[in-house]
C-alpha cells in the first residue's frame, strides 16, 4: 500500500504537483503535461496519453502524447469501450493490463499504423464530479517487466490531480469567458472596438495617430477593404481633445445618393416629396466632435461640393434652406479606392482630396504584417467562444501555420469571419485545419514574408517553425530540441531571442 511505504522521490513529486495545482498557475495545458510527464518517470513507463472525452461525439481524443511516437499518435481518436483507453472510459474503472497481446480489449490499429509495440498498460479514468471526462494512461514498463498495484495506486493518485487542475481551469476560464463576454457588451455598447496588434507597422502607425489627434485637421485614411481603417478613425477620435464628444460615423456607399445629401447636412420641412419633418444631419449632430466617412470614394461630385465648403469654412446650408450653419467638426475620411487616380480622371474634385489629404494615414494589409495574425487569431477565438458560449481551447499548430500562410485578400474582416465560423463548426477543443474552411489553393507562397530582408524571413520561418515543433512536442523543450536536432541550451537561446514563450 502506498501509506504504508512512502516513496519519497513520488511524495516529493506529488507536494510539487499540488503547490502548482493551488498556485496561480493557469495554463492547464503544461501542468497536465507536468503531471503525466511525473505520472510516466514515477511509474517506470515509457509513454503515455491523456485522452479526453468529447461528449457530442462520444470519441476520446489525444489532448497530450509523450513519448516517441507522440506526434503520430495524435491524429487518432479512440471510440467509446474501444481498445482499452475506451474500456476505462466506458467502465470507469482503473485497469492494469501486462499482457497486452492477449487481452481481447486491446485496440492494435494504432500500434500498426505508427510502428510501435505496446507491451503492458495502465489507465486510469479521469473523472470530474464521479464523471469520467478522459482517461490517462502509462504504457510498457521499464525493463519489459510488469507494472504493479502500487503503479496504479501512484497514477489513480496523480490523476486525482490532474483532474483537481482541470476543474480550476475549466471554473477559470468560466470566470475569463464570462468576463470577455461583459467587456465585449460594454464595447458594442460604446459603439468602439478593441484595437489588437503586435507588429511594429501597426505600433508604429498608432504613435503617429496620437500625434495627428492633437490637431484638428481633416485626416485620409486609405488601405485595402477590411484592414481596419474604422478601427483607426475611433482612435484618432479617442486620443484627441474631442473623445468625450460625439463620434459620427457614416458609411456614404450605403446611403443612395439623392439621400447623402440630406443625411450629411439635414433638411427643412417640404425640402422633397418626403420631407414631412425637419432633420438634423450627421454634421449637425457631430458638432464639437469627430464625423468618419468611410468609402468617401463614392460620392458624387455634388455632395463633393457641398463637402468642401464645410472644410474651408465650417459652414453648409441644410437640403432647402438658405439659413447657413456653423459647425465645428473634426472630419476623417476613408476610402480603399485610389483616390488621386480619380482625381485624374475627373471623378474626385481636385480641391477636395488635397483638403482631406493633410494628414494621410496608410493601413498596411494584413499579409504584411504576419505579426498581427497570431494575435487577432486568439482574440477573435475568444471573443467567439465566449459569444457561442463554446469551449474552444485553442489554434492547433497546423491551423495557425495555415492562417499564417494564407494571404487574407479580406484582410482582418475575412480573418474574423473565418475565425468565427470555425469556432461555430468545430467539434473538438482545438481549432483545427479543417474548421478554418480555407481551401489550400488560395493559400500563396508565405506572404508573410513579403517585403522582408532575407535575416527577417529566416527570423520567420524559424519562430513559426519551432512553435510548430513544440506544440507537436506539448511545450517539452528537450523533446522539441532533440526533434530539431539542436542543443537544449540553444533551444532556450532561440526561444529567448525569437520571442517565443510557452
Ligand atoms: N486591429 C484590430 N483589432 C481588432 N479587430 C479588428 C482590427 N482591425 C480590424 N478589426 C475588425 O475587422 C473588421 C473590419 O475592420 P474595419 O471595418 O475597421 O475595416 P475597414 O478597413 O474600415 O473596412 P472597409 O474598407 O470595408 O470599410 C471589423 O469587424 C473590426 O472590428
Amino acid at each position: 500500500m502506498v501509506a504504508d511505504k512512502v516513496d519519497r522521490k513520488r511524495l516529493d513529486t506529488l507536494i510539487e504537483i499540488n503547490n502548482l495545482i493551488n498556485s496561480n498557475y493557469t495554463d492547464v495545458r503544461v501542468l497536465m503535461t507536468h503531471i503525466l510527464e511525473s505520472s510516466t518517470r514515477l511509474t517506470g513507463g515509457e509513454s503515455s496519453s491523456l485522452l479526453l472525452l468529447d461528449t457530442e461525439t462520444d470519441l476520446l481524443y489525444f489532448e497530450i502524447a509523450l513519448g516517441t511516437k507522440s506526434e503520430e499518435v495524435r491524429k487518432f481518436t479512440v471510440k467509446m469501450g474501444e481498445g482499452i483507453a475506451g474500456w476505462v472510459a466506458q467502465n470507469n474503472t482503473s485497469l492494469i493490463v501486462n499482457d497486452v497481446e492477449n487481452d481481447p480489449r486491446f485496440f492494435s490499429e494504432i500500434d500498426k499504423d505508427v510502428g510501435y509495440k505496446t507491451t503492458s498498460i495502465l489507465a486510469v479514468p479521469l473523472r470530474m464530479k464521479d464523471q469520467c471526462v478522459g482517461v490517462i494512461e502509462v504504457i510498457n514498463k521499464e525493463n519489459g517487466s510488469n507494472f504493479t498495484e502500487e503503479d496504479l495506486e501512484w497514477l489513480e493518485i496523480f490523476t486525482n490531480q490532474a483532474s483537481l487542475a482541470y476543474q480550476n481551469a475549466q471554473s477559470f476560464k468560466k470566470v475569463k469567458d464570462e468576463l470577455f463576454r461583459l467587456q465585449d457588451r460594454v464595447e458594442s455598447d460604446s459603439g468602439f472596438h478593441k484595437m489588437i496588434f503586435k507588429s511594429s507597422e501597426i505600433e508604429q502607425l498608432l504613435g503617429i495617430t496620437d500625434k495627428i489627434s492633437k490637431s484638428d485637421s481633416p485626416v485620409l485614411i486609405t488601405g485595402e477593404s477590411g484592414v481596419g481603417k474604422e478601427l483607426f478613425a475611433e482612435q484618432v477620435h479617442l486620443r484627441s481633445p474631442r473623445s468625450k464628444e460625439t463620434f459620427v460615423r457614416l458609411n456614404c456607399a450605403a446611403i443612395p445618393e439623392e439621400l447623402l445629401e440630406s443625411e450629411l447636412f439635414g433638411h427643412v420641412k417640404g425640402a422633397f416629396t418626403d420631407a414631412s419633418n425637419e432633420r438634423l444631419g450627421r454634421f449637425s449632430l457631430a458638432d464639437g466632435g469627430t464625423i468618419f466617412l468611410d468609402e468617401i470614394g463614392e460620392i458624387s461630385l455634388n455632395v463633393q461640393a457641398k463637402l468642401l465648403r464645410v472644410l474651408q469654412n465650417k459652414q453648409f446650408e441644410p437640403l432647402g434652406s438658405s439659413d447657413t450653419i456653423m459647425v465645428d467638426v473634426r472630419i476623417i475620411a476613408a476610402t480603399n479606392r485610389n483616390l488621386e487616380s480619380m482625381v485624374d480622371k475627373g471623378s474626385f474634385r481636385e480641391d477636395l482630396y488635397y483638403r482631406l489629404n493633410v494628414l494621410p494615414v496608410n493601413i498596411p494589409a494584413l499579409r504584411d504584417r504576419a505579426d498581427d495574425i497570431e494575435v487577432l487569431s486568439d482574440y477573435f477565438l475568444s471573443k467567439y467562444s465566449a459569444r457561442n458560449r463554446k469551449d474552444i481551447k485553442g489554434i492547433s499548430p497546423e491551423a495557425r501555420e495555415l492562417l499564417f500562410s494564407y494571404s487574407w485578400p479580406g484582410n482582418v474582416r475575412e480573418l474574423e469571419n473565418v475565425i468565427e465560423r470555425a469556432v461555430i463548426v468545430s467539434k473538438v477543443s482545438l481549432i483545427d485545419t479543417e474548421d478554418l474552411l480555407l481551401s489550400r489553393e488560395k493559400e500563396r507562397s508565405m506572404p508573410g514574408y513579403k517585403g522582408k530582408s532575407l535575416k527577417e524571413a529566416v527570423n520567420i520561418f524559424k519562430k513559426n517553425y519551432i512553435k510548430r515543433v513544440l506544440g507537436n512536442c506539448n511545450n517539452n523543450q528537450t523533446e522539441t530540441a532533440a526533434k530539431l536536432g539542436i542543443q537544449r541550451t540553444y533551444l532556450s537561446r532561440l526561444m529567448k531571442d525569437l520571442e517565443i514563450k510557452v
